[in-house]
């Protein structure tokens, strides 16, 4: 599907014009003071289907009338927005720089839903069922490091998406973390984010996950070479990498190469964005800390509002909304 600025279209003409005649000078306090009923008008509560979770969107507080909005809306249908949204969904090759899929979406698909075409998708469960073994065996305390010792601290090792996602679900969830695992998330190509973060390890009860997507990333093959040599300071053999060392990666002969057992591998696919990628393999650390059920809990959430994202009419559609009052 070709791509157009959005620029191009008329929509985007009224919407400056919109801006020059008013909306630079609207202000809020007369707009709720003039219209009572703003914060319903501009505002929704989205309820769960399944659970009893609510959102509710706020976005009365944004500097736009009825006209702006409807000239917004205009936008995303002059844009195509649904149409690209179904693209996504049937798997067209929406990312046209790379000209693959974009199919997060069909990581958290765990009813099957979307019926999705691509290859690897008929992989997402075993591979969930890996994580959930691995991550329960961590926890539980059957996974031993090489004296015999169970787990008491994970260190992640990537950056940008093979660390942000992770990051922050684990920050936001922390309510539901064993605390007893320490989690170290370490994405600097600084020495000392990695040196710091080993000060407090101990070798023989320290897990590290390398999260990389293509394996490849300079800061990552950096830092994890460096605790791979910390670690074999302590433990000497070779052979004890595979109890202390998991790779979550799209290029298993990298991992491999890097000497990481092949059953210490969990991967994912490469319709899945770095930037979108917790919700695969790379949540490994996110499944470690607040335990795989809660992990799965959150793909059920996210899966509802795809479900949303997908079926909701543009108007009253959360993400759209969200997109286009940040464009105005
Ligand atoms: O997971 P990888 O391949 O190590 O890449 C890490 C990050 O680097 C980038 O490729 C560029 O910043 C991101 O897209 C990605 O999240």
């Amino acid at each position: 599907m070709a791509h157009k600025l959005a620029s191009s279209h008329p929509a985007w003409n009224k919407l400056e014009q919109l801006y020059e005649s008013k909306g630079k000078q609207i202000n809020l306090t007369k707009a709720f003071n003039e219209d009572k009923k703003r914060f319903s008008t501009y505002s929704q509560l989205w309820k769960s289907e399944k659970t009893d979770a609510t959102i509710l969107l706020d976005y009365s507080k944004n500097l736009i009338d009825a006209e702006v909005l409807e000239a917004l809306v205009q936008l995303a249908k002059e844009a195509k927005v649904q149409e690209q949204v179904d693209a996504m969904f049937s798997g067209e090759h929406i990312n046209t720089s790379e000209d693959r899929s974009v199919l997060h979406v069909a990581l958290r698909d765990l009813p099957g839903d979307f019926s999705i075409n691509e290859p690897g998708v008929e992989e997402v469960k075993p591979e969930l069922e890996h994580m959930k073994s691995f991550s329960e065996a961590v926890r539980s305390g059957a996974w031993k490091g090489y004296t015999g010792k169970p787990i008491k601290s994970i260190v992640n090792i990537g950056i940008g998406g093979s660390d942000l996602g992770p990051v922050m679900v684990t920050e936001a969830l922390k309510p539901y973390a064993k605390r007893d695992l320490d989690a170290h998330f370490v994405s600097n190509i600084d020495g000392t984010h990695m040196a710091e973060t080993l000060k407090v390890c101990d070798p023989e009860t320290t897990l590290f996950i390398v999260a990389s997507k293509t394996f490849t990333t300079q800061e990552t093959i950096t830092n994890a070479t460096t605790a791979r040599d910390w670690f074999l300071e302590n433990a000497k053999d070779k052979a004890h990498v595979a109890k202390h060392f998991v790779a979550l990666s799209t290029n298993v002969k990298a991992a491999t190469d890097f000497g990481i057992a092949k059953e210490n591998m969990f991967k994912f696919w490469d319709w899945v964005g770095g930037r979108y990628s917790l919700w695969s393999a790379i949540g490994l650390s996110i499944a470690l800390v607040i335990g795989f059920d809660n992990f799965e809990q959150l793909l059920h959430g996210a899966h509802e509002m795809d479900l949303h994202y997908k079926n909701a009419k543009l108007e009253e559609n959360i993400p759209v909304l969200l997109a286009l009052i940040g464009i105005w």
